[in-house]
């Protein structure tokens, strides 16, 4: 059995307690997992301020800090299949996603190494001639990152990336479902050269582990991906340090496809949105708003490939469709199609777990007109779609919007003055036009309402992790005057 430690201090060490990881296409145990308690928390935590404040990282010039990035980003390209294969044993994402997004993850880690010396402060044209006044920018502080189990080395990269470019130190929290991957990355920061406590990797339980974290005193920023439920405790912990957050969540994502759209690509399209990653993705494509002319075409479209998609082991590189990454996500899924019918959603394919080992859901597609279904306000995060129909632009901009999420939304059509209408009309961090799931580091992702605030990727995010320091220097050799008059 494989056996994980943790990266703490510059050193890999066991947890407090360990668990068993499970294999979500047999459901089998397949690797010992360390857990982190409150004390690991402490040490992890206590390593990055200290690594903060003294030894080589705090003098270390910013290029000095872009060139270990671009070493970790060549180690992270060389070492992309071992990654792949973790990513998909641990938890059941298809080898076929992991290894092309962890290869682009190096990327991610490329365009911040260039960012590294490319954050600059300013010099402020004051308003008294014997000043000069300046802002220094500098690192937030100890950075928790919390992660949930879907793409994790992606969804840390564009933490960890900026982070480092902005001169940060962090413990890193990989979710307790599936943390292979990201244990595994350490070794890679480790052979980076990056100096002790700067990036520290665990792993371990929400309650004992992850709200231990985010509550540390030394803790200055939590930059936290998951649930909104989990948010909701991620910045109540926030009131005892104070820490600030960022927030990426769920969505409830609308695709909406007008009638005079190319409905082939448009299908294909809503089959990346929707069944890729077997659904598990915060972007997922899951409410599809289609123009009421074609909809039978298009859904009976989408059918046929749902029905052709090949579901099978994730570490088969000809499988499209893999296992959800946990049983608890597979019996979640299936209440919530079951209570959708019972509300009056028609069942068009897919709709029962598959039988036999492992955490298998099929493409699931639900007609949902004139049905106050479930299924079109919470977020299944697995192959399910739900589909309503519209008559006008505005009925279709009122469904779209009719969610407390606002991550992303797709529009699907050849109408160029009516893509514009939308791209201002729709309340999401994203608006995808005739195009879907597409993402780049250069690009900035994140949501409105309940898929939380802050954004992630592009240049801003660099500052994110930054604050700003202002310097005052009095230029004059005159004596300071009035002592009771603020200058
Ligand atoms: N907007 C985005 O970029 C993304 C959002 N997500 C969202 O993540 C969710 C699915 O992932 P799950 O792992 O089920 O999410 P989750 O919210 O249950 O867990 C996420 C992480 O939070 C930790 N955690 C749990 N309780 C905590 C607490 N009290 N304090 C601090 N940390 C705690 C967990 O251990 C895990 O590491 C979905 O809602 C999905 O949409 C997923 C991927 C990307
Ligand atoms: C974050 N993202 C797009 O902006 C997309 C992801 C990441 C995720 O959900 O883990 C995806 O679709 O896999």
């Amino acid at each position: 059995m494989r056996r994980f430690q943790h990266y703490i201090d510059g050193e890999f060490s066991d947890g407090e307690a360990s668990y068993p990881s499970i294999d979500p296409a047999s459901g089998a145990v397949w690797a010992d997992m360390p857990e982190a308690r409150e004390a690991d928390v402490d040490r992890a935590v206590n390593a990055a301020d200290r690594a903060l404040y003294d030894g080589p990282w705090p003098k270390l010039t910013a290029t000095q800090r872009g060139k270990l990035l671009y070493k970790l980003a060549d180690l992270v390209a060389a070492n992309a299949h071992v990654l792949a294969e973790l990513e998909t044993r641990d938890t059941g994402k298809i080898i076929r996603e992991t290894s092309a997004q962890i290869a682009y993850v190096a990327e991610y880690y490329r365009y911040y190494a260039g960012i590294a010396d490319k954050i600059e402060g300013a010099y402020l044209p004051i308003d008294k001639p014997d000043m000069d006044v300046w802002l220094r920018r500098e690192p937030i502080g100890v950075v928790a990152m919390v992660v949930p189990w879907n793409s994790q080395l992606f969804l840390s990269a564009v933490k960890i990336g900026p982070a480092l470019a902005a001169g940060c130190t962090m413990v890193v929290k990989a979710s307790e479902d599936g943390p292979a991957p990201l244990l595994e990355f350490a070794r890679l920061v480790h052979e980076a050269g990056f100096p002790a406590g700067v990036v520290n990797i665990i792993t371990g339980f929400g309650a004992s582990c992850g709200a231990a974290l985010g509550r540390h005193p030394k803790v200055a920023h939590v930059a936290f991906t998951g649930g909104p439920e989990t948010a909701r405790h991620v910045v109540r912990n926030s009131a005892e340090n104070l820490a600030s957050t960022s927030l990426e969540l769920g969505g409830k994502s609308p695709f909406i496809v007008f009638a005079d759209a190319d409905l082939e690509s448009a299908a294909n399209a809503q089959v990346a949105g929707i069944f890729a990653a077997t659904g598990q993705s915060c972007v997922a494509g899951s409410r599809l708003i289609v123009e009421r002319s074609v909809k039978d075409r298009f859904v009976a479209l989408l059918r046929e490939k749902a029905e052709a998609i090949r579901i099978g082991a994730p570490l088969d590189m000809a499988t499209e469709v893999g296992p959800l990454a946990t049983r608890r996500q597979q019996d979640n899924i299936g209440a919530l199609v079951a209570k959708s019918i019972e509300s009056g959603a028609r069942l068009v394919t897919g709709g029962r777990k598959i039988d036999g080992e492992g955490y298998y859901f099929p493409p699931t597609i639900l007609d949902c007109d004139d049905v106050a279904s479930p299924s079109l306000i919470e977020e299944f995060f697995g192959p399910v779609l739900s589909v309503v129909s519209f008559e006008t632009e505005a009925e279709a901009l009122r469904l779209a919007n009719d969610t407390r999420y606002g991550l992303a939304s797709g529009v699907f059509t050849q109408n160029l003055t009516r893509a514009h209408r939308l791209m201002k009309g729709l309340r999401a961090g994203i608006v995808w036009v005739n195009t879907y799931r597409a993402v780049s580091p250069i690009a900035p992702f994140g949501g409105f309402g309940l898929s939380g605030h802050g954004r992630e990727g592009g240049m801003a995010a660099a500052l994110d992790y930054t604050r700003t320091k202002t310097i005052w220097l009095r230029t004059s050799d005159d004596p300071i005057p009035d002592p009771f008059v603020m200058r």
